[in-house]
């Protein structure tokens, strides 16, 4: 029987449009450069999770959140999905700071380092940049270095921003 995990991922982005990303110093992506999120635990919302997320992994207060996303995974011989329910902000309070899980970078867009990121990234980043309706996508690993599945595509339902407050 399978099973899943609830995560989510944010991206921040800055008044001149650069995006911030953090590179995992422990656990499960360690190595790699990310959005900021992480499990969603019991008796909080998924947006509660990713505001708590943020806060912990690079100090910064979302004050709403932007819902573009959401991101299946699947890996071969392990029953687990992980559910990603990806959001951005462009609202947001606090200065940046390194934190034990993740230390953070501004990177301009042309400039996303997408060869130290998980594979499926440059799949669906995309789909966020551009706009338009919530996106979404399957992957399923084989191992965690080898897509052997993928899709993205766009859904009808329109990006939703919600107050953190
Ligand atoms: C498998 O492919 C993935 N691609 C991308 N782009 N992001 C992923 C993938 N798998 C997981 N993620 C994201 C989802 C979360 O934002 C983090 C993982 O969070 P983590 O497992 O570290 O959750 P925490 O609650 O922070 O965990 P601990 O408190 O136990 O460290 O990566």
């Amino acid at each position: 029987m399978s099973s899943r995990k609830v995560l989510t991922l944010t991206l921040v982005r800055n008044s001149v449009g650069d995006i911030l990303l953090g590179l995992k110093k422990r656990g499960f992506g360690e190595g790699k450069w990310n959005g900021f999120g992480g499990k969603v635990e019991p008796g909080e919302s998924i947006l509660q999770g990713a505001a708590r997320e943020l806060t912990e992994e690079c100090g910064l207060k979302a004050h709403s959140l932007t819902k573009v996303g959401l991101l299946d995974f699947d890996f071969i011989d392990d029953p687990m999905r992980l559910e990603v329910h990806v959001f951005c902000t462009s609202d947001y309070s606090g200065t940046v700071i390194e934190t034990e899980e993740m230390k953070p970078k501004w990177y301009k867009v042309e400039d996303i380092p997408f060869h130290e990121m998980w594979l499926d990234d440059p799949i669906w980043f995309s789909w966020y940049l551009k706009g338009g309706p919530q996106f979404k996508g399957y992957f399923l690993y084989k191992g965690l270095d080898k897509i052997v599945e993928q899709e993205v595509k766009s859904t009808d339902v329109p990006r939703e921003t919600t107050s953190c407050t």
